[in-house]
């Protein structure tokens, strides 16, 4: 059977990358990135079609991180990089991009396999930990030369070791102002993002540019050279208006369901 895959969204900007022609027992698989509306955007998609299966951020890992048996020694490292990113940027993208690497290679589940048009929707993948977040702390300072070089040898032999099952069919980015986003990010108010400047998701901003849209990060892997990206401009806020609800989940899932995806989908232009 053929399956398809969804991508990620993120901050600033969303992102959510697909995936097709899976191996016929992993189905199809999208994935998502930043703070931008994923979630929420992720929740139209599923009203379009139920049976599409999205993959989110464990974010509760990061923030609960099991140091010992007991619940009592457990550590919030997501509070940690952000409030010592020089000590724990390396750490953290180890523990993030492990956890990516489980959930895109987690076997795609029977009730998904029997779907007509099997998709999976992963919110970020192992591709933007690298070309985004690592990339952004390394450029920080936060990640040092051989911190940086050693990140870039794992993360490699892992998708060279894994790239049929790691690999997407496609990314739907999200993109809107970091404005907006820093707008979005204290709508949510979580309490280890409270001291995040707007500099910050510029800087995310602007890594996703140069990725998705400008072509000018240098990407190490063949299959995700010239994947299709859809660009959703979600800078409109739709939580009240079904309208423009109706119309971006429409455009998304056009994309999932797109037999042989255009090159690029150009909806909206950023900031
Ligand atoms: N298009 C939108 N219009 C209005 N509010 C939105 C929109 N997208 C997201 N939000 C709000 O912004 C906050 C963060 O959105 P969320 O979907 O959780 O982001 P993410 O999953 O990217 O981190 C939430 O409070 C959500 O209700
Ligand atoms: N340093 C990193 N931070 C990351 C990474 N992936 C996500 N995040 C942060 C961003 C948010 O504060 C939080 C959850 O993301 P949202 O999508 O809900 O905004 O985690 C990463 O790889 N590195």
């Amino acid at each position: 059977m053929e399956a398809p895959g969804c991508g990620s969204v993120e901050g600033t900007v969303s992102l959510l990358h697909l995936k097709r022609d899976l191996p016929e027992e992993n189905g199809n698989t999208f994935g998502r990135e930043r703070t931008v509306g994923k979630s929420t955007f992720v929740r139209l998609l599923g009203k379009i079609n139920q049976e599409w299966h999205t993959v989110t951020e464990p974010l509760n890992k990061w923030q609960s991180l099991q140091t010992s048996k007991t619940k009592e020694n457990s550590s919030n490292l997501l509070q940690m990089i952000y409030q010592d990113p020089s000590r724990w940027s390396y750490t953290f993208q180890t523990f993030s991009c492990m956890s990516r690497f489980k959930a895109q290679l987690e076997p795609v589940s029977e009730t998904l396999l029997k779907a007509q048009e099997p998709v999976q929707i992963f919110e970020r993948s192992v591709y933007s930990d690298r070309y985004v977040f690592a990339q952004n702390l390394f450029e920080l300072g936060y990640m040092d030369e051989i911190e940086w070089a050693i990140y870039q040898d794992w993360h490699s032999f892992l998708v060279q070791q894994f790239e049929d099952r790691v690999s997407l069919d496609g990314i739907i980015y999200l993109q809107a102002t970091p404005e907006k986003c820093l707008e979005r990010l204290h709508k949510r108010a979580r309490l280890e993002e409270q001291g995040v400047q707007l500099e910050y998701l510029e800087r995310l901003h602007t890594q996703h540019e140069k990725w998705l849209i400008e072509k000018t990060t240098e990407v190490h892997f063949e299959h995700i050279k010239d994947i299709p990206v859809l660009i959703l401009d979600i800078n409109k806020d739709f939580e009240d208006n079904t309208l423009e609800e109706a119309d971006l989940a429409k455009k998304g899932g056009s994309l999932c369901e797109e037999p042989v995806m255009p090159t690029v989908f150009y909806y909206g232009i950023p900031t």
